[in-house]
């Protein structure tokens, strides 16, 4: 249950640093607190252990496996016109088959960036940082507009 109140969410940083940022309950959709990327990526480590698969496991074939499921995840959307979100019109079936791609995807995605030891939380948030940098609030506000189209001393 989210509390009314903002709450805190702990991020790993990469840079060793237990990063702190608060998260301002809204009522939005949001994610569960746990597991963690990297929870995950420990599941999944032990899951190809068990099975001796790391050998079929390097970036090239995780990374080929991953496009494929990206693949799977659009045979879902494909042919269905726009889509509202939270899927109001789909029915309960397409919406867990939806989420079971989409864990596809992360599980390769999380299973990749292992393999290439990126790690990923910390990069994913450094990028996000640069976003904002990219693209000033202040300048793009309602537009979706590339950066390169925009006259950044605005
Ligand atoms: N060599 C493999 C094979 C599978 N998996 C894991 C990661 C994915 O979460 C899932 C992928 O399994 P499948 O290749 O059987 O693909 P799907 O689950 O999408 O089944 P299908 O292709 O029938 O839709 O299993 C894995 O880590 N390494």
């Amino acid at each position: 249950m989210n509390s009314p109140d903002a709450k805190k969410q702990k991020l790993q940083c990469g840079d060793g640093s237990d990063g702190q940022i608060n998260v301002a309950d809204t009522g939005e959709f949001s994610f569960s607190d746990k597991p963690t990327l990297d929870d995950i990526r420990k599941v999944q480590h032990e899951f190809c252990k068990e099975r001796n698969w790391d050998q079929f496991h390097t970036p090239r074939n995780i990374l080929l496996a991953m496009v494929g499921e990206v693949g799977e995840v659009s045979e879902l959307f494909q042919w269905r016109g726009e889509v509202k979100e939270g899927l109001p019109d789909w029915s309960e079936k397409d919406k867990k088959h939806l989420a079971q791609e989409l864990s596809d995807v992360l599980i390769y995605l999380v299973r990749l960036s292992e393999r290439c030891h990126i790690d990923l939380p910390a990069a994913a948030l450094e990028k996000i940082e640069m976003n904002k940098k990219k693209y000033p609030a202040h300048v793009v506000y309602g537009s979706s507009k590339k950066y390169s189209e925009y006259d950044l001393k605005e």
